[in-house]
């Protein structure tokens, strides 16, 4: 895979316009992410664009639910056609078995390909401290990270969306095939903003992440294409 390949970028914008000038502004970039925002503000038009640029979609809609409840929606967001799609590993094992059956149902039922389903196991803006003090989770974070990871494994996911600083682990850990998706990410010159579990990307990509959600430190860099290239040079240096 091309390096470049490997970056995903957040639409994380307010609406169609602002989204559709990031999409003239970065014709290389191959994989984009619409969220919650945007997906709350578009609905599926934002989509409908992405497919006609040929472009690879992670919809990044973080469902935690009941079983019932997180099965339907995400039939419902299969038949869209996206390629990955995410559910809070902390909906537990039934939900999450639910979630991947009903993930094949819709793109079935759609004559699409299934989006891989992937969990997040603990949001990258959480610290050790939140983790012990705020949510009470007496594990410690890399374990949490790992925990959540194998539960989402062995509910039949495809894949987690994990820390850089934990990634090695969960590669180490988890089935070859198992997708491993990192935000969080933040070249040395980033400011690290509300993340606080950061690597770069070379250091990311080294540990066994698949691919980088890589949002601020380029659609906000004073030079967004300039930011881009640095990215995409650090990434292309990995031999
Ligand atoms: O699921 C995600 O993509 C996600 C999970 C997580 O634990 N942390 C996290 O930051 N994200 C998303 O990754 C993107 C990170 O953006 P930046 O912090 O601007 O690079 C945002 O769109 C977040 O919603």
């Amino acid at each position: 895979m091309n390096p470049n390949e490997r970056v995903i970028v957040p639409l994380d914008v307010p609406d169609l316009e602002s989204a559709i000038a990031l999409l003239d502004q970065f014709p290389q970039v191959t994989f984009w992410k619409v969220g919650l925002e945007l997906f709350t503000s578009t609905g599926p038009t934002i989509l409908e664009i992405l497919k006609s640029r040929q472009k690879q979609i992670f919809l990044d809609l973080k469902f935690h639910d009941i079983p019932n409840t997180v099965a339907g929606a995400c039939r419902a967001a299969s038949r869209y056609g996206v390629d990955l799609l995410t559910i809070h590993a902390t909906c537990g094992t039934d939900a999450l078995k639910a979630a991947a059956e009903a993930v094949q149902i819709g793109a079935n039922q759609a004559g699409v390909k299934p989006p891989k389903l992937i969990a997040i196991t603990l949001l990258t803006s959480i610290s050790a401290r939140q983790l012990a003090f705020d949510l009470k989770i007496p594990l410690e974070l890399p374990e949490y990270a790992l925990e959540m990871a194998l539960l989402a494994q062995e509910s039949g996911l495809d894949g987690a969306v994990c820390s850089p600083q934990e990634v090695a682990q969960l590669r180490e850990t988890c089935k070859d095939d198992f997708v491993l998706v990192c935000p969080g990410v933040r070249p040395t010159w980033a400011d690290k903003m509300d993340q606080k579990r950061s690597l770069t990307p070379k250091q990311a990509i080294l540990a066994g992440a698949d691919y980088l959600v890589i949002g601020r430190p380029i659609t906000a860099a004073a030079d967004p294409e300039l930011a881009w290239q640095r990215i995409s040079e650090e990434l292309s240096a990995i031999s």
